[in-house]
């Protein structure tokens, strides 16, 4: 049978190419149906031709269970396919979103991966985090990954004893201190590392949290800093540090390793709980992500899935390689809010996403999303807007941080992500945003080459056509991905019979992965997948989906693995 899909790979019709597809419910839209019609024919033609010439069909081997998540199956019924979210939601837990009841209610508003940040709380509480989120999983039918990232080697202050913050005033003078103690001292400032003042000298300047705050170095006290507040301003619990001379950012910690004693430790917790992914904090250059991939490998948890957080100058420094080494980025755009010129970032997150989506590695856009709603139910004007243009920036992900982990409207603010996504995503659609990537090659090798072009001309031929879905079959999740690098207007539902596969793609632009087990025959896992999603109620008659494939087919007569054809189903 697979050589029946194959007989239909990229067959001509007499339908004239339509970019730009127009929407459901608009006056232009009747147009489309009855074009669509047409194109349904033509196509239905060529699969009865086909079929006339099949050969006797083998006895299916397996069968098939597996389900759409229970969010996207309620989106679908609601929505249809257009109006699937395609980019994905990223929520930070703690105390304000714990509880299990909480959790589903991110769960079922939408949330795709739950966060741990492992500077907070004992590994205790996130023990509990992850096997809550497991149990809704299992009991609730989300499918909801999980990603823990690790704390890393940072300088920052210290909660001060009771006061959420300390005002700093100009002229005021200060110590910064290595001394442990408990509770609250005026004018003094504990730091967490020892070594923080080494390279260090008088007239440096200490700025706070990006400039919260600003003080210059007077005196070197031993390991202490006695400075004068020169830009006078708000001290936070845990507000982070960095150091400039001459209007230069110093590297604070040049002898820090990326992955301290803690993460490590981290790292290894993450594993035993079955994690999905570990976003590292404070990347330098590749190693850092290649040494954790290679120790995932030793302890066969290489499904783990390890993305690099872009929250330094020298990650900036060696963007690409940084890229290519990992199976994602953050844009984590609170520490780099502390290394670099705020004006800057927005183009840096451009640039990051952009090269994000050229290397085909999904993206997340971190930090300040919706800052405001930590504490009041509706974000600011200027909030809607940024994280409006990282969705038409094509990010993969969007974050939640403070908002939901501290917040008092997790809800609310999940519910304005997935609000202002879906409409810029409409809005994009409508543009003709999506400009296929065909002349930026990827791929190196003619069978990588062979995969790549038959995404980017899947997506061309799935956005002319107006198919309501894409179908795809895939284990390691690489086809999956390289469609989604194009952005089609429909959704890519991507079957694989790997669970890990199925939770990293979660992180995928468009993405909606499902579990099944999967045959050799992929005329047997087409007709099975479109019968799951018909009882399901997911596919209706009429519906017509592009079906694309990299499980090779057992069939030794052919050449290519991959195969690409629609069907309309009855
Ligand atoms: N597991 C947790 N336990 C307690 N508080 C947390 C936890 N996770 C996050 N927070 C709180 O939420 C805030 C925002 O989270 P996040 O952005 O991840 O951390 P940070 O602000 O330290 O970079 C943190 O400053 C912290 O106050
Ligand atoms: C996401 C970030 O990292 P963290 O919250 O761990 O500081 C950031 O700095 O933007
Ligand atoms: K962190
Ligand atoms: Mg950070």
């Amino acid at each position: 049978m697979a050589s029946a899909c194959r007989s239909v790979l990229f067959k001509p019709t007499s339908i004239p190419p339509r970019r730009n597809p127009p929407l459901l419910a608009s006056k232009k839209n009747q147009d489309r149906c009855v074009r669509f019609r047409t194109v349904r024919c033509a196509i239905q033609l060529d699969l009865k031709e086909v079929a006339t010439a099949e050969t006797v069909k083998e006895e299916p081997k397996l069968s098939f269970s597996g389900r759409l998540d229970a969010v996207s199956e309620a989106d679908l019924r609601e929505k249809g396919f257009l109006g699937l979210r395609k980019t994905k939601l990223v929520c930070t837990v703690g105390p304000a979103c714990a509880q299990p009841e909480e959790l589903e209610v991110l769960a079922s508003r939408g949330m795709n991966v739950a966060r741990l940040n492992m500077c907070h709380n004992t590994r205790e509480w996130h023990r509990e985090v992850i096997r809550n989120v497991k149990s809704l999983n299992e009991e609730k039918g989300f499918n909801v990954a999980l990603m823990i990232d690790t704390e890393g080697s940072q300088i920052h202050v210290i909660d001060h004893g009771g006061s959420s913050s300390v005002k700093a005033e100009d002229g005021s003078a200060w110590l910064f201190t290595t001394e442990k103690y408990e509770g609250f001292r005026p004018l003094v400032v504990q730091v967490n590392y020892d070594g923080f003042s080494e390279g260090i000298v008088v007239g440096d300047e200490l700025v706070v949290e990006g400039g919260m705050a600003s003080f210059k170095v007077t005196e070197k006290l031993g390991k202490d800093l006695r400075c004068t507040c020169i830009d006078p301003g708000l001290l936070l619990p845990r507000a982070k540090l960095s150091v400039w001379r001459d209007g230069k950012l110093l590297d604070s910690n040049p002898g820090l390793p990326t992955l301290s004693t803690k993460d490590w430790a981290d790292i290894d917790f993450g594993i035993s709980e079955g994690v999905d992914f570990i976003a590292v904090s404070f990347v330098k250059d590749a190693n850092d992500i290649k040494q954790l991939k290679s120790y995932l490998a030793s302890k066969s948890s290489e499904s783990i899935r390890v993305l690099a957080k872009i929250e330094g100058l020298e990650s900036l420094q060696n963007i690409e390689d940084i890229i290519e080494a990992s199976d994602g980025i953050m844009v984590a755009r609170g520490d780099l809010g502390v290394q670099v010129p705020l004006e800057q970032i927005p183009t840096i997150q451009e640039e990051v996403t952009r090269l994000c989506r050229q290397l085909n590695k999904p993206v997340i856009v971190a930090s300040q999303l919706l800052e405001s709603m930590i504490e009041y139910p509706i974000p600011t004007r200027a909030e809607v807007a940024d994280l409006s243009e990282a969705v038409r920036q094509y990010t993969d992900a969007l974050m939640l941080s403070g908002e939901s982990a501290v917040g008092s409207y997790a809800e609310k603010a999940l519910s304005v992500l997935c609000m202002a996504s879906c409409r810029m995503e409409l809005w994009s659609r409508e543009e003709n945003r999506q400009s296929l990537l065909s002349q930026d090659q990827l791929a190196v090798s003619l069978p990588e080459r062979i995969a790549e072009q038959i995404c980017n001309c899947a997506v061309d031929m799935a956005n002319n056509l107006g198919v309501d879905a894409i179908f795809v079959y895939t284990k390691h999740g690489q086809m999956a991905s390289l469609l989604s690098r194009n952005r089609p207007d429909a959704p890519i539902f991507a079957f694989t019979d790997s669970s890990s596969t199925r939770k990293g793609l979660n992180l995928h632009w468009g993405v909606i992965p499902l579990e099944v087990p999967l045959s050799d025959d992929m005329e047997y896992n087409i007709v099975e997948t479109i019968n799951l999603m018909k009882v399901g109620g997911a596919l209706k008659s009429g519906d017509s989906v592009l079906v694309v494939s990299d499980i090779s087919p057992t069939d030794a007569m052919s050449a290519m693995s991959q195969s690409v054809l629609v069907r309309t189903i009855d």
